[in-house]
């Protein structure tokens, strides 16, 4: 059976003049995690915010008790430099540090955001130790425009330490909030559930409930949504239909 429903609701929709109050209200909807969309207008042409802000947030929301429990800040990386930036968004406590694959490939490995010395290469596969060894969990995300088969060989990775604790499929361009969800892209969720039976396997752009089962019948099973939940009337009915959509999937039986 695949893992459990996590539903992590992304902040981006939400009144960023009230972005506490939002994470407590998201967690008394009964969200699993917490979703947040960091942007530096170069990797995506938008920018959001960064560690100063998410450290303020931290002091809302309980850390989880344990690796991926209750209250996981589940940061999703859109920035040009992922490993420069990674020890400072662990000091203001983020638990999974989700980068994307295509910013990894085409950035130095530096690991301050001072260091103007280092030309070493960043991997996927060393970033994700080096997040490890920070103490967080690691995910690695792929735009539509990147194959699912660039991630075969970081997922196979000898050391486990390389390997990361979740994949992410974008199923929109990133970017923006309330884009139209790209089923073309499922066909990666499929492949990945496939072959790793036990992955966390999010999904994040136009989740809703016209959309959620297509995802779960393909195998997602952390399910990022922001304008569904947060421009709902009622948002804890949303996180169950999408918590349900999941759990009958994984059960293989109707709720
Ligand atoms: O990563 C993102 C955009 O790059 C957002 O998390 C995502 O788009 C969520 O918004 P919505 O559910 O409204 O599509």
């Amino acid at each position: 059976m695949s893992p459990p429903a996590i539903i992590n609701p992304s902040v981006l929709s939400a009144d960023f003049a009230e972005l506490g109050k939002a994470c407590r209200d998201a967690m008394d909807w009964k969200s699993d995690w917490l979703h947040l969309d960091v942007m530096d207008g170069h990797f995506v042409p938008n920018m959001t915010f960064g560690a100063p802000v998410i450290g303020k947030l931290r002091k809302h929301v309980d850390r989880p008790k344990e690796a991926g429990g209750l209250g996981t800040f589940d940061c999703h990386m859109m920035i040009a430099e992922p490993m420069r930036w990674a020890s400072i968004f662990r000091d203001a406590g983020v638990d999974m540090y989700c980068f994307h694959y295509e910013a990894a490939v085409t950035s130095v490995g530096a690991k301050d955001p001072a260091d103007t010395q280092t030309t070493e290469k960043c991997t996927p596969k060393n970033l994700i130790r080096y997040i490890h060894e920070l103490g967080m969990q690691a995910g690695i995300a792929i735009k539509p425009k990147t194959g699912v088969d660039v991630l075969w060989d970081i997922l196979a990775a000898e050391d486990e330490k390389e390997r990361p604790d979740m994949v992410l499929i974008m199923t929109v361009e990133p970017g923006f909030g309330g884009q139209k969800f790209m089923a073309s892209e499922l066909h990666k969720v499929t492949a990945l559930r496939e072959k790793y039976p036990n992955l966390n396997i999010e999904v994040d752009g136009g989740l809703a409930e016209g959309t959620i089962d297509q995802a779960a019948e393909a195998g997602a099973n952390v399910i990022v949504a922001g304008s569904a939940v947060f421009g709902a009337k009622d948002p804890a009915h949303v996180i169950q239909v999408l918590r349900d959509a999941v759990d009958k999937r994984r059960g293989g039986e109707k709720l």
